[in-house]
């Protein structure tokens, strides 16, 4: 399997230099050349299976041998041997046809850490075995830094640092960034908002003197890796509802498109899935993007679902260069015109492909309250403020046939303070982190500026000589 570059002006990669690259040199993301393709029958025969057993089989084409397949299996099984459920990503019912796909019993209570796990074991395993260290910089609305920082720390052939928003994530999740006391993590409170911290990071994978010098690489979601991993709930879900036989939907609450991406991943592999949600808060670009075929930026504004509180969407890129027919070009021209005016047009033919499989709803933070509390009261189970996005979204769209499955991207316990004053609940954290709000905290504070930034990681990366 080779790995091709949005923008069509990177060299093509195999997998292990996919997993080490972060974003292409020519400011692209890595894709597959193809996709893997799954029939019915390959898929009736993953029934029943473990989620590791399903892991392997879903993901080895995309590896393809650059990783041996014991090893492979290894990390698979240690990956999510740090899971605290069973079933790894268990599947609850909420409604006669609505489900919710619990993605939050990883270390650090968020989706990230299904990914994040198995990530660093690769990374680690490609640079043992190419003898190299590698330099991580990350951006973070709050659940990212933390499962990398969880994923990674104490590695030996990584430093890792996370940029986060001043401010604005939730006092969990900043805790679970500044408390883990390992010497390769630097947490960076960065003075902006997510997506200063994300453009300092494609700007420092953009300078290629600094991106030599520290061995860059990334582990947000435009690491192919991360999308990879995330492919297989799609899978394991579907599966336990009647897949093939059975298609489902999923609603998924959305920031910088990853996780989504990875249902399409999963689409274009043959899964029969209906429909795909796109649900935002009131940042709400994408969903206006598919409404009007116009995406344009605005301001970014603080919700109670901090993590999705985001403008650019990175992998939305991804899907742009699929509905643009791998056309390179049109991309290039679509990338040009966000940076110099913050907007771009999505031409229709290509907007009409997307509206086929993709849908979109919002909610407001009224909206994402009034699901928590209906959802309690109803049911009796807690959500978050970003599954709730979800659910909400999901109700729209909810069909008889089509069973509608919501991913439930963090814990409730991340985000206290909205969820108690939408529910009346407190809700607790485990038992393992019942002394987070007690730790010692360290970080540095950072003006959003490259050459301070990189100064920054210059002088303490142990890549940088
Ligand atoms: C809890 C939570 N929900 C949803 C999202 C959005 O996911 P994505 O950025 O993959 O669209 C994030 C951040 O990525 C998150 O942390
Ligand atoms: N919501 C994310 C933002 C970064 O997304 P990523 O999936 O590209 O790493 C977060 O929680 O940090």
């Amino acid at each position: 399997m080779q790995y091709i570059s949005t923008r069509g002006e990177a060299p093509t990669l195999g997998f292990n230099d996919a997993l080490l690259t972060g974003l292409a040199r020519d400011g692209g993301l890595y894709v597959p050349e193809n996709w893997p393709h799954f029939s019915k029958k390959d898929i009736r025969a993953l029934r029943g299976k473990s989620y590791q057993d399903i892991a392997f089989s879903v993901l080895q084409p995309f590896v393809d041998g650059e990783i041996a397949n014991d090893d492979f299996r290894r990390m698979i099984d240690e990956a999510y041997a740090t899971f605290r459920h069973p079933a790894v990503v268990p599947l609850v019912q909420t409604g006669a046809n609505s489900f919710v796909l619990e993605l939050f019993h990883g270390p650090t209570l968020a989706f990230k850490d299904v990914a994040m796990q198995l990530l660093a074991r690769m990374m680690d395993h490609v640079l043992a075995e190419r003898g190299q260290r590698a330099t991580i910089v990350g951006a973070t609305s709050g659940d990212t830094g933390g499962a990398a920082i969880e994923a990674f720390a104490e590695r030996d052939r990584t430093d890792i640092f996370i940029l986060f928003p001043n401010g604005r994530v939730s006092p969990v999740q900043r805790r679970q960034m500044t408390t883990s006391g390992a010497s390769n993590v630097r947490a960076l409170a960065i003075d902006g908002n997510f997506d200063d911290c994300q453009n300092l990071v494609k700007a420092m994978f953009n300078d290629i003197g600094f991106r030599d010098r520290v061995q860059l690489s990334g582990v947000n979601s435009i690491n192919w890796g991360r999308i990879m991993a995330q492919i297989v709930y799609y899978f394991t879900s579907a599966l336990s509802l009647g897949a093939p036989e059975r298609r489902v939907s999923f609603s998924v609450p959305t920031g910088n498109f990853g996780d989504i991406f990875a249902g399409y991943c999963a689409m274009r592999m043959g899964l029969p899935i209906d429909k795909l949600i796109i649900a935002t808060n009131d940042n709400d670009i994408l969903a206006r993007a598919l409404r009007n075929g116009r995406y344009e930026m605005r301001d970014v504004v603080a919700t109670t679902s901090p993590s999705m509180d985001i403008q650019i969407s990175s992998n939305f890129e991804r899907l742009l260069f699929d509905a643009f027919g791998r056309d390179s070009d049109s991309l290039r021209r679509c990338m040009s015109s966000l940076s110099q005016s913050g907007s771009f047009t999505i031409e229709e033919r290509a907007l009409k492909g997307i509206k086929k499989e993709f849908r979109s709803g919002k909610a407001n933070q009224k909206q994402a309250a009034a699901t928590i509390k209906s959802v309690y009261e109803e049911t009796g189970y807690l959500l978050d403020p970003h599954t709730a996005c979800g659910v909400h979204a999901s109700r729209s769209f909810e069909r008889p046939r089509a069973p509608m499955i919501t991913l439930a991207t963090a814990h409730p316990a991340k985000f206290p303070d909205a969820v108690k004053s939408a529910s009346g609940i407190d809700p607790a954290l485990p038992s393992w982190l019942s002394d987070l709000m007690h730790r010692e905290e360290i970080y540095e504070t950072l003006q959003p500026d490259l050459d301070t930034v990189e100064a920054y990681i210059a002088r303490n990366a142990r890549a940088a000589g």
